[in-house]
């Protein structure tokens, strides 16, 4: 159970570890694995009966009821520790170790979290198909891993905007966005303190950190894109980099000859960083600075091992613009710059859209892996429809259900605020566990070893009316308690075999259960039993037959063969 005490919200450079959400998730508690030496975390879910089921935990240490969190301090800086392989050909990042054959401790740290063999992990990152953003400057960070055949991963979007939002409420999704189940997070940024904001997220951050460098670079020409500079931009990055940015989003692919593809689209460019960089290269006439100084770029990301994430700027933003030749000639592009950023050893995912109706997706994810090299995909959605301002977390998440099935390795939520407003707090749990449940539906599709552990383990608990392991497996424990304590708040309701949606009569699972019970007492559980039963009863009523004389009783009406009986 988690305290929140209000207050420092208002106060942009203070924050109070107080406001924070910490303490264990309903019913469970941390414990960590020992995997030579390195301290894997895991969720444990503690059930009633004596059960209980390790899952997968994002939360860091803010869930632990033994770790005294102090947001000034910032978190332990557990990497510092670990060993850290020399650079090959100059590069120092996993893509670099796993081409080589060694096997990191962040490899040894996520086979663990994910229950695989660690020479799984090493070659698909040696194959590209999965990334490990973990920036040697963000040493506080759990790492985790982005790929196919792995777990799908979710992303929060949260940071401040001109109009709204504080350091302290940022921290503070950001805690509150993990705890629910954000493998990674993103600070997008563009109000005031944007440095020092990020620099307060990223202390305090157990999960991977990305932003979009082209954002505070913006804010540093005043919001004019033509004022932009390839050196100012490489300075941004640079100061990203150190601040230990762990993958950044380049929309390296808009490129000049491509802006006009967008002009008769419905919604032109929906991508802030997309409708940037056609400002600049329209203004210019020139040719993207992205482009022209990509391998400039890789050389950067290559010493803090940063991840790219290969911006969708021309990604559709309405159902009527999915699929145009815009967006896909951006998507050849990003394939041309995933082969130059292997080249130099930085590990690359593909942002992809946007708004796309169903019958659209698979194609996506099928061009993406073809013309990208099986890069990760990493996904906003993609909505199936526009006609839900306010439940654009649900638009969004039967697109996200259906690409994570075709492939896509991490998806960046949508919360019910897009295309109304900034996310707060609350936004920001509706959206990671709506999410959730995308991800982990893809997951079960996908034959994912362990996800039905977390299904069978909550299904057989509603059958047996644990309600407390019901909500306690639940992704969301406080809301399910609170519904259904909302009829029945009674404590002896915990174990009533009924709730208010059908009562205690017409409890299909009571029934069930009931039928169960007569069943067994009377020897009727499998269908042979029932044959054998049937057999005995014909049986019985033969004799019963004979013995009263073996009189045939004959049909009614013969001619209509109505009521006949012998
Ligand atoms: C690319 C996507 O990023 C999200 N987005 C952009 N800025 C923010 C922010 N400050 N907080 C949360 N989400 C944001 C929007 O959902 C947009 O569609
Ligand atoms: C999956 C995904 N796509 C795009 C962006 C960047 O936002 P924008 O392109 O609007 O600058 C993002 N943060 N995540
Ligand atoms: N929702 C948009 C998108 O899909 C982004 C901002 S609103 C036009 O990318
Ligand atoms: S979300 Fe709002 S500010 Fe952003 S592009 Fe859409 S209308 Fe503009
Ligand atoms: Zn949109």
């Amino acid at each position: 159970m988690g305290t929140r005490v209000s207050g420092g919200s208002n106060s942009a450079y203070k924050v109070d570890s107080d406001i924070l959400t910490t303490g264990p998730i309903e019913g469970s508690t941390k414990h960590y694995v020992d995997v030579d030496g390195l301290r894997v975390p895991q969720r444990r879910i503690n059930l009633t009966n004596g059960e209980h089921l390790d899952v997968y935990d994002t939360s860091g240490p803010y869930t632990d009821s033994t770790a005294v969190i102090d947001v000034e301090a910032g978190l332990a800086r557990t990497r510092d520790e670990w060993h850290r392989p020399d650079p090959v050909d100059g590069a120092s990042t996993q893509l670099a170790w796993a081409r080589a054959g060694l096997v990191t401790d962040e490899m040894r740290f996520i086979a663990a979290r994910e229950n695989v063999d660690v020479e799984l992990v090493r070659s698909e990152v040696a194959a590209g198909r999965a990334v490990i953003p973990a920036n040697h400057r963000h040493p506080e960070s759990e790492p985790m891993i982005i790929g196919k055949a792995f777990a799908v991963k979710i992303n929060a979007n949260i940071g401040n905007s001109a109009v709204t939002s504080s350091i302290a409420e940022e921290v503070e999704k950001m805690v509150w966005a993990t705890r629910w189940g954000a493998d990674t997070i993103m600070d997008l940024s563009t109000g005031d303190d944007i440095h020092l904001t990020r620099e307060w997220i990223m202390r305090n951050s157990p999960v991977p950190v990305g932003t979009v460098p082209i954002y505070q670079a913006l804010e540093k020409v005043k919001g004019d894109p033509t004022k932009l500079t390839w050196e100012m931009y490489r300075d941004t990055v640079i100061e990203q980099a150190e601040q230990g940015v762990d993958y950044m989003t380049v929309h390296a692919g808009v490129l000049l000859r491509y802006v006009p593809l967008t002009a008769r689209r419905v919604t032109g460019i929906v991508s802030r960083g997309g409708s940037i960089m056609a400002a600049w290269c329209l203004a210019h006439h020139e040719e993207s600075f992205l482009y022209t100084h990509f391998d400039e770029l890789c050389e950067i990301f290559a010493r803090y091992d940063i991840t790219f994430s290969l911006g969708d700027g021309l990604r559709p933003g309405s159902i009527a613009d999915a699929n145009d030749e815009a967006q896909f000639a951006e998507l050849r592009t990003l394939g041309e710059l995933t082969r130059i950023a292997k080249s130099h050893g930085v590990q690359v995912m593909i942002e992809g859209p946007g708004h796309i109706p169903m019958h659209k997706i698979v194609e996506n994810v099928r061009l993406e892996e073809e013309l990208c090299e099986e890069a990760p995909f990493y996904t906003l959605g993609p909505l199936a429809t526009d006609i839900a301002p306010a439940y654009d977390h649900i638009t969004s998440a039967i697109g996200a259900a259906m690409i994570a099935q075709a492939g896509t390795a991490m998806l960046c939520y949508v919360t019910p605020k897009e295309h109304l407003g900034l996310p707060d707090r609350d936004d920001v749990k509706v959206g990671v566990i709506t999410y959730k449940i995308a991800a982990h539906s893809a997951d079960l599709a996908k034959g994912h070893p362990r996800a039905q552990e977390r299904d069978d383990a909550l299904s057989k608990a509603r059958f047996e009316f644990r309600w407390t392991d019901q909500f306690n497996l639940a992704l969301d424990p406080d809301t399910a308690r609170e519904y259904h304590d909302e009829t029945l708040p009674a404590e002896p309701a915990k174990t009533a075999h009924f709730c208010s949606m059908c009562g205690p009569k017409f409890c299909s699972m009571r029934i069930s259960a009931d039928v169960r019970a007569y069943a067994e007492e009377h020897n009727l559980v499998t269908a042979e039993d029932i044959d054998r039963r049937i057999e005995q009863e014909m049986a019985a009523k033969s004799a019963e037959f004979a013995d009263a004389g073996n009189r045939v009783y004959l049909p009614i009406d013969a001619t209509s063969g109505a009521a006949s009986r012998s």
